[in-house]
């Protein structure tokens, strides 16, 4: 028979997700589990998106290569556990149906952009491995479902199991030593509580100092808050934010997920030595949100921080004046508000208040000077397959 040279080819996109209790330590650091369970936001494809193409082909030499933004990546070990479980997924396929083309045996070339910063705390690893692994799995047509592939995910980076999902999403952290237990379900669709928004605040575009495999590790090792955090805390609000979620109780989500970024940041201090993640602007940006709740006499915003200093609010659509209004009133300067979501808000005159309220002179100053960038967006969908490749039809990426 002759050999098959055929280019074989599948694309997806994927999103990012912002979690309102945090996943922070791992039991094991090998097959990637969580000390505690977590659920997320996945955030709307149209801001925010890692577009990835996975090929295979007998033409292509080996190794597997990968390039990420235009530049040639070296797979690292968390991508070739991926890649290689995969594989095995797919061999099982052809060994069972001698028809399907030996796509196990190609070389595999992925090609991968992101659309915002990488490595800059805007999770950038978490919608990166979630779409390699559902662009590899549809190139492999595996038959797995979301869920299934999530365990895999999460072998790349534990954050990035979640954005296999649209919606609010829970990694169940899972108990069994070899993880089979440790996987992400939808707790509700996007449809079921379309009105979420968040409004991102980027502090810095940078890379960041301590990175979250890295960080979460030195916490688990040094500090006994995060004990508490894991056996008393963790375990209380996964039920009560999946209530919050169901009965689409803003008040009760905002709470739980404020003082969650705020036990995880405490853990972070309580590491030795002490983890910054959070600076002078992410707290100016808190002190804000807690002045906008003031004002509106109920919480209508909450804020949340990853491993960074970037601030995440969200608020329900129904509040966009109130929430992003005040801060386009403050930060109508910072990019991003040209967008279609950005030119739908109205700058909030009244709140603008704050400007004469003496005591938020300094935090109105620091955070006007310290985001430079705004990105609006909302709850989203999640992987979606797409026609648009990055791999050309003789096997070359095309660099966008
Ligand atoms: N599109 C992508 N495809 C494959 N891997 C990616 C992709 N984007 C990012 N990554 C991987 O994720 C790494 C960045 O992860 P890191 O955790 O440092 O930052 P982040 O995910 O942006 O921030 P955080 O997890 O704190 O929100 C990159 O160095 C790369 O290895
Ligand atoms: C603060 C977080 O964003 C931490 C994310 O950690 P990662 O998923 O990036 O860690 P690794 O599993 O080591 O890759 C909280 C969260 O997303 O739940």
């Amino acid at each position: 028979m002759a050999e098959d040279k055929s280019i074989y080819c599948a694309s997806v996109t994927a999103p990012v997700n912002i979690a309102v209790v945090k996943y922070w330590g791992k039991r094991d650091p090998k097959l990637n589990l969580p000390t505690n369970s977590s659920l997320s936001v996945t955030l709307s494809q149209s801001d925010l998106r890692t577009h990835t193409t996975a090929s295979c082909s007998s033409t292509y030499p080996p190794p597997d290569t990968l390039i990420l933004n235009g530049q040639s990546e070296e797979l690292n070990n968390r991508t070739l556990t991926c890649l290689k479980l995969l594989r095995s997924m797919r061999a099982e396929l052809e060994s069972s149906d001698a028809t399907l083309p030996k796509l196990s045996q190609h070389p595999l070339k992925v090609v991968t952009a992101n659309n915002f910063p990488t490595a800059a705390g805007l999770a950038s690893s978490a919608a990166g491995f979630a779409a390699l692994v559902y662009a590899i799995a549809q190139l492999y047509q595996l038959p797995h479902s979301p869920t299934e592939l999530s365990r895999i995910a999460r072998q790349g980076s534990g954050s990035a199991c979640r954005s296999l999902f649209g919606g609010y999403v829970a990694w169940e952290g899972g108990e069994k030593a070899d993880g089979s237990d440790s996987l992400a379900v939808q707790v509700a669709p996007p449809s079921h509580w379309p009105g979420m928004r968040a409004l991102i605040l980027v502090v810095s575009a940078a890379k960041k100092g301590v990175s979250s495999t890295s960080g979460m590790q030195q916490t688990c090792t040094t500090s006994a808050l995060f004990q508490h955090r894991v056996k008393d805390v963790v375990p209380r609000v996964m039920g009560q934010m999946k209530e919050a979620v169901e009965k689409k109780d803003f008040d009760k989500f905002a709470e739980i997920t404020m003082r969650d970024s705020n036990n995880f940041h405490a853990c972070c201090l309580d590491t030795t030595p002490p983890i910054f993640y959070m600076n002078d602007v992410s707290r100016a940006a808190v002190r804000m949100v807690e002045w906008i709740n003031e004002k509106a006499g109920r919480r209508v915003a909450a804020y949340t921080f990853d491993a960074g200093p970037n601030c995440v609010v969200y608020y329900e659509e129904g509040s966009g004046r109130e929430v992003a209004g005040t801060f386009k009133g403050l930060l109508g300067g910072a990019a991003g508000w040209d967008g279609e979501r950005g030119r739908a808000v109205e700058a909030a005159e009244e709140m603008a208040g704050l400007k004469e309220d003496k005591a938020l002179a300094s935090v109105v100053e620091t955070l006007t000077a310290g985001v430079n960038r705004v990105i609006l967006t909302g709850v989203g969908e999640g992987p979606m397959k797409v026609d648009e490749h990055l791999v050309d039809e003789k096997g070359e990426a095309v660099v966008s």
